[in-house]
């Protein structure tokens, strides 16, 4: 063999031998659970990577191997996938498996170790500091936030009443991001939610293409330097903000008396305040920390949401009875007064609650969610050697029919007052040490923003009728969007 041919069949047989190696060395722990054969060096890359929709796949494999199966994304390790309630408590209740999965390296660049994927003593110390910022007293500051940008959403619901078909997802999207962000606002081509929208589709072909998932081959890519593009204008807008809220806080002091615009950045970015604060009295926290936790809310608290209300809103178009019970329930909290809801208002709407649950159940935003296993775990019989990546398939747990009768049919009945409990059977905003910090912050806003288009809209069933096409391994979406008709409502 020539010295060049060599070169390069010795790197294919160094990647051999270590994928043999590797691979045996996992199977003996996970023979006995199911899953799609792989084949050397690229694992099951081939049979996701090709599709759009991995999320049907995973649902095809559920249907087949059962509610615990294994599947190969990457050079090193396997992917165990959970939608077995007792098997997803143990891990979400474990304090040893508080580490993020694998896939969760590609959200690095962008959002750096903030709190989705910091592990140890940093995400200890950031959830401990952030922590309050989500009090109920604070969130209670925002329902005025919430009111106004609910006004500027039914303007532009307004222009869309009497078309047969209107895809709700773009409205809702806009004014979400909008509301979180009040540099976004004065950009009217809002180049900040279009880089969002990037990162995350490159971070996506990330975990799912060939080309894309390894470093190597990644480099030759276009999205290589696209990435470095997006991830430029993205921090620097993150940095804009964090520095003109210091030059506030320097110029006016978190107390003084504030007009109200100012009084509305404070409410928006109070987490951020959190952090600025901590930082003023002496805690160590650097600039960089500071700009990756703001890009890490930024991310969580929109795309989530904004899936979230959309969903809820088409499911409500599509069941007229139920969308008829909240309005009964908005009539006795408001009467014939068209005044905006107050926080103890939003309280009060008990049965949406139910509705938004429910929704949160069929279509939950964040239909994955990974772990990493750092000590062997043994769970209800399975082994999870050190090393194994996990995925909790929260899309599927959400219909067991053990737990949830007749799983495809929206029924909010399921969660009515008696019915609260559903342990690890349900768990939209995940559970255990590292569930989601904004839960109580998102509920208020989902209330918020449905109740008042529905004291302003009916919500009708799209022209011709409308099948979402759900895809998004990362945040649920529908390819085909979510739509439904408007009509001016008479009450
Ligand atoms: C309907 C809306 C939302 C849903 C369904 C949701 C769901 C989730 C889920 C499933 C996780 C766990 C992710 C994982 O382990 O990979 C999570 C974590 C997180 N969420 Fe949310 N979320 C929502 C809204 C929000 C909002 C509004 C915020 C902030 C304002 C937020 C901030 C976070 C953060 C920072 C984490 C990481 C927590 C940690 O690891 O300590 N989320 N969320």
């Amino acid at each position: 063999m020539s010295i060049v041919g060599a070169v390069l069949v010795a790197p294919v047989l160094i990647l051999l031998i270590r994928w043999f190696y590797l691979y045996y060395g996992f199977e003996k722990y996970i023979k006995n659970i199911p899953g799609p054969t792989p084949l050397p060096i690229i694992g099951n890359l081939h049979q996701f990577g090709a599709i759009a929709d991995e999320l049907t796949e995973f649902l095809g494999c559920r249907k087949k191997y059962g509610d615990v199966f294994k599947v190969r994304f990457s050079l090193d390790v396997p992917n165990i996938f959970i939608s077995n309630r007792k098997v997803t408590e143990g891990i979400l209740k474990s304090n040893n498996v508080l580490d993020k999965s694998t896939d969760y390296n590609f959200f690095h660049n962008w959002l750096g170790a903030g709190l989705l994927t910091s592990t140890d003593e940093k995400w200890k110390m950031h959830r401990k500091m952030l922590t309050p910022a989500f009090h109920f007293k604070i969130l209670e500051g925002f329902v005025d936030t919430f009111n106004k940008f609910g006004d500027i959403l039914l303007k532009r619901l307004g222009e869309e009443v009497g078309r047969p078909s209107v895809d709700i997802y773009p409205h809702i999207d806009i004014i979400v991001h909008l509301r979180h962000n009040l540099r976004a606002q004065e950009d009217s081509n809002s180049e900040y939610v279009n880089y969002v929208k990037e990162i995350l589709r490159i971070v996506y072909d990330r975990t799912s293409m060939i080309t894309k998932a390894f470093d190597l081959t990644y480099l030759f890519t276009s999205d290589f330097s696209l990435e470095r593009k997006v991830l430029r204008v993205l921090h620097n807008f993150t940095n804009g903000v964090i520095a003109s809220r210091k030059k506030e806080l320097a110029q006016n002091g978190a107390d003084s008396s504030e007009s109200d615009t100012e009084t509305e950045i404070k409410k928006r970015l109070s987490f951020l305040d959190t952090m600025l604060q901590y930082k003023e009295e002496g805690g160590i926290i650097s600039d960089e920390s500071i700009r990756e936790e703001v890009d890490t809310f930024m991310f969580e608290g929109h795309d989530t949401t904004a899936s979230a209300i959309s969903f809820t809103l088409f499911c409500l178009a599509n069941n007229p009875h139920v969308q008829e019970t909240v309005i009964q329930e908005l009539k006795s909290i408001f009467g014939d007064h068209k005044a905006d809801a107050s926080s103890h208002d939003l309280n009060e709407m008990k049965y949406l609650e139910m509705v938004i649950k429910e929704s949160l159940r069929l279509y939950p935003p964040v239909p994955l969610i990974g772990r990493h296993i750092l000590k062997d775990t043994e769970i209800d019989g399975y082994s999870f050697p050190k090393g194994v990546d996990v995925t909790i398939f929260v899309h599927a747990l959400h219909k067991d029919p053990t737990v949830f009768p007749n799983p495809e049919k929206f029924d909010p009945e399921r969660f009515s007052f008696e019915n609260q409990n559903k342990g690890y059977a349900y768990i939209p905003f995940s559970a255990g040490p590292r569930n989601c910090i904004g839960q109580k912050f998102a509920m208020l806003e989902m209330k918020s923003v449905i109740s008042k288009i529905l004291r302003n809209f009916e919500l009708l069933p799209s022209i011709p009728e409308h099948n979402p096409k759900l895809t998004g391994a990362i945040i649920l979406k529908s390819q085909n969007g979510l739509c439904v008709r408007l009509k001016k409502r008479k009450c």
